[in-house]
C-alpha cells in the first residue's frame, strides 16, 4: 500500500515563548503502514503525536501543513484515530466499569445501542486477548493489573474502528515480558484491520522488532525516515548511529535478520 494517509509539510510546533517543540517536519505516513517515532526525551515525539491528534494545549502555535488525502478531514478523534499513552489509568476512568468504557465509544462514534455496544465491548476484549472478558466486563480499573489495563485501553482505542492508531510510550511503564505481549497485540491488530500505526517510544531495538519505518527525532527536527533494515544497517546520521550503538542486541542478526522479512 502505498496510499499516503498523511502528509506534513515543515510541521512546526511552539509552546507559549519556549522554543520550537517541533521545527520544521517534513514526512509522509503512508496508509497502513507502521511507524515508529524514536528519539531521546524532550525531542518532541510526543508533540507531534499531539499535532497530529489536534491535542496540542490552546496556547501552542503551530505551523506548516497537515494533508490527510485518504481521509479528506482531520482526524476526529475516537473516531479516526485511537491514543493509547503510556499510563492507561490517565486514559480510564476509575468510576466506570471495563464495560462501560469500552461500549461508550462503540455507542458514540458506531451508532450502536448500550446492549449491541455492550455485546462489541466484550467481543473487543477477547481480541486484546483479555482472560474472561464476561468478568472484567463488570470489573473497574484498579482491579486489573498495569499489562491488563492496557489491554483495556487498546480495546477501548479501537472501539469506533479507527484507521490511525497512535500508541505513545504504550509499553514504557510495563515489564519486558508484558512490553512484548503488547507490541505483539499491536502488531496483530494493526495487520488484522490495516490501521495505520504510529509507534512512539524512545526505544529504537523494541520498535524495530516490528514496524516497517522509523523516523529519528533529536531536539524538535527530524534526524531521518527509513525502512527499519536501511537506518539498522546504514543509519544517515551520527546520532542514529549513537542510538543503535546504545543498543547492543541490535547489531545482533536475528532482529535485523526479522525486521528485513
Ligand atoms: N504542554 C507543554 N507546555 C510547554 N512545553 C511543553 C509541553 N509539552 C512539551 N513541551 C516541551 O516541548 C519539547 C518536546 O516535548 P515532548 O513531550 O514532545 O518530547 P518527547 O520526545 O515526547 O519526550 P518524552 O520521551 O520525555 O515523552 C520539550 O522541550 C518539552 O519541554
Ligand atoms: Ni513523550
Amino acid at each position: 500500500m502505498s496510499d499516503i494517509f498523511c502528509s506534513l509539510r515543515q510541521l512546526s510546533v511552539t509552546y507559549g515563548h519556549g522554543a520550537a517543540a517541533l521545527d520544521r517536519i517534513d514526512l509522509d505516513i503512508a496508509a497502513g503502514e507502521r511507524l515508529a517515532i524514536v528519539g531521546e526525551s524532550g525531542s518532541g515525539k510526543s508533540t507531534f503525536a499531539r499535532a497530529l491528534a489536534d491535542l496540542l494545549p490552546e496556547r501552542a502555535k503551530v505551523g506548516g501543513e497537515m494533508l490527510w488525502p485518504a481521509l479528506g478531514h482531520p482526524p476526529r478523534p475516537g473516531r479516526d484515530f485511537g491514543f493509547i499513552f503510556q499510563d492507561p489509568g490517565s486514559s480510564l476512568n476509575p468510576v466506570l466499569t471495563i464495560g462501560e468504557q469500552i461500549a461508550e465509544g462503540a455507542r458514540r462514534h458506531l451508532g450502536l445501542n448500550w446492549k449491541q455496544a455492550y455485546a462489541r465491548a466484550e467481543e473487543l476484549l477477547g481480541r486484546v486477548r483479555m482472560p474472561q472478558p464476561d468478568k472484567v466486563m463488570r470489573a473497574f480499573p484498579h482491579q486489573l493489573s498495569g499489562g491488563q489495563r492496557q489491554r483495556v485501553a487498546i480495546a477501548a482505542a479501537i472501539a469506533a474502528k479507527p484507521q490511525l492508531l497512535i500508541a505513545d510510550e504504550a509499553t514504557s511503564a510495563l515489564d519486558v515480558v508484558v512490553q512484548a505481549e503488547i507490541v505483539r497485540l499491536l502488531d496483530g491488530l494493526v495487520r488484522e484491520d490495516g490501521m495505520t500505526l504510529l509507534f512512539i517510544t524512545h526505544d529504537i531495538a523494541l520498535a524495530s522488532g516490528f514496524v516497517d519505518r522509523i523516523a529519528v527525532f533529536r531536539d524538535a527536527r527530524l534526524v531521518e525516515a527509513g525502512p527499519v533494515r536501511s537506518v539498522l544497517s546504514a543509519p544517515q546520521s551520527d546520532y542514529t548511529a549513537e542510538l543503535i550503538a546504545s543498543h547492543r542486541d541490535l547489531r545482533t542478526p536475528p532482529l535485523i535478520a526479522k525486521a528485513a522479512s
